[in-house]
């Protein structure tokens, strides 16, 4: 569409007129150089319609730069880019080996484990507390976070987005003869009844004078003194707790899954990078971040691994906050506006060849990390992903620590796996596949 019409056309989404960005120039000249018009949120209205009965699932306005300043310094304190956070993701990724190791080299399809390991660092954040890999209830909380994610992204979920209108409505009258929707319904269901459940827990042992051990516990103390001043409430904390648990789950655990997916088909890859381990790490010493720099090549994987497979090719749509005049076009305030972060990606002015997988367009010369400015996948500007900083590390540590203690064997040999996405839409979601996990 965009070689026909040009990085910027408005197009209807079914009954809404909404706005596509295509490419890095266009995004990035809206989501920075105009940061501020093109700072609200849109509608992911499979998931405000079927989750929250109350108002919008991403807040906007004040509302949202509350919510967000709230949730940025409380996290923060509570350790997300410190050293302490780093270190419980280290101790997270050493219950992750040792799970790993139970296996005993046997058959397995990696993504609940991945997911799980990824959802216990949020949990320790937003909870105090992680939770065990048997536990039914955490598997149930990490499946429904991923089938979230797959629900909205099937041809059912963009239909839905797309007619938000009469014939979306309409699926509440069909609601009980449609899987997906139910599938959807049940999903988050699970997630918010599981947050509610936390939240109650922590109520009932509150002690407001105590230090703040987790999220959930600042949002109860703060709650009473500033629910007046912000307008904000009970409902938006559950919101913002929920939003956490599913953006650190499911994303994080998809594109590690992708990684070792990509290890399995491109093996001269996987023994680069353990050989880049073995040189600069050795096999006894727990990988941390101040490693990064002396890991360049495994840095350019795991960066073209997250160009690669795009996400969220969409991004997550956006809506202008006033009326604005862009790139000649003058647009009311409300519309909605899709940066679609795949062309980014995959844009050719800044990645050659495009749809090749190749971790040393990622290196320079000298074989050092080299930064290129449309690597975007967690997008630009106000509403950038609020997790970025922590998914990066979560991928980076997880993602080492399993490579210096096994080596991933793949039933299949690499000509006979795909790696095209299972489910393209809001998400590409990666393919279902197998592998072992061999201890050195
Ligand atoms: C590979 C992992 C991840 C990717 C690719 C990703 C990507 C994104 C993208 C593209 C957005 C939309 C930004 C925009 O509107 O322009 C977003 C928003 C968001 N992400 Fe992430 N994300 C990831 C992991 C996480 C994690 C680990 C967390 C939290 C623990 C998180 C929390 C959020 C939140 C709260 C927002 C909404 C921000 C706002 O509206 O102010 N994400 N993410």
């Amino acid at each position: 569409l965009s070689a026909r019409y040009g990085p910027v056309f408005t197009v209807y989404l079914g009954s809404r007129p909404i706005v596509i960005l295509s490419g890095y120039e266009a995004v990035k000249e809206a989501l920075v150089d105009q940061a501020e018009a093109f700072s609200g949120r849109g509608k992911v209205a499979t998931l405000e319609k079927t989750f929250n009965q109350h108002g919008v699932f991403f807040a906007n306005g004040e509302q949202w730069k509350y919510l967000r300043k709230f949730t940025t310094l409380s996290l923060r304190n509570l350790g997300m880019g410190k050293k302490e956070g780093e270190e419980q993701i280290q101790e997270e990724a050493r219950y992750l080996v040792e799970a790993l190791q139970n296996t005993q080299g046997s058959l397995l399809d990696p993504s609940l484990l991945l997911s799980q390991a990824v959802s216990n660092v949020t949990c320790i954040l937003l909870f105090g507390s992680r939770f065990d890999y048997e536990d039914e209830k955490f598997r149930a909380v990490v499946l429904a976070a991923a089938g979230t994610l797959k629900e909205i992204s099937t041809s059912w979920g963009q239909l839905c987005e797309m007619f938000l209108g009469p014939l979306y409505y309409l699926s509440d009258i069909l609601q009980h003869l449609s899987a997906p929707h139910s599938r959807l319904t049940d999903h988050l269901s699970t997630l918010a009844t599981f947050v509610s459940g936390q939240i109650q827990q922590h109520q009932e042992k509150l002690e407001p004078q105590a230090p703040v051990r987790d999220f959930v516990d600042d949002f109860l103390v703060k709650m009473g003194q500033e629910e007046k001043a912000s307008g904000s409430d009970h409902t938006d904390f559950l919101l913002t707790a929920v939003n956490l648990l599913f953006g650190g789950t499911a994303t994080v655990g998809a594109t590690l899954k992708y990684a070792f997916l990509l290890l399995l088909k491109y093996p001269e890859v996987q023994d680069r990078i353990q050989e880049e381990l073995g040189q600069e790490l050795g096999w006894e010493r727990a990988p941390s971040l101040v490693d990064r720099g002396r890991l360049p090549y495994t840095d350019a994987f795991l960066h073209e691994v997250q160009r690669f497979l795009a996400l969220l090719p969409m991004g997550v749509p956006r809506a202008l906050t006033k009326p604005t005049s862009f790139r000649g076009y003058d647009l009311p305030q409300g519309i909605e506006v899709f940066p679609l972060l795949g062309s980014v990606l995959h844009d050719p002015e800044f990645f050659e060849r495009p749809e090749e997988f190749d971790p040393s367009r990622f290196l320079d010369a000298d074989g050092q990390f080299k930064k290129n400015e449309a690597f975007l996948p967690f997008s630009l500007g106000k509403r950038i992903c609020l997790g970025e900083g922590l998914a990066r590390t979560e991928l980076f540590l997880f993602f080492t620590t399993i490579l210096q203690n096994f080596s991933l064997e793949s039933p299949s040999p690499p000509g006979a796996l795909s790696l095209q996405p299972a489910i393209s839409g809001f998400a590409n979601i990666p393919p279902t596949f197998q592998l072992r996990f061999r201890p050195h």
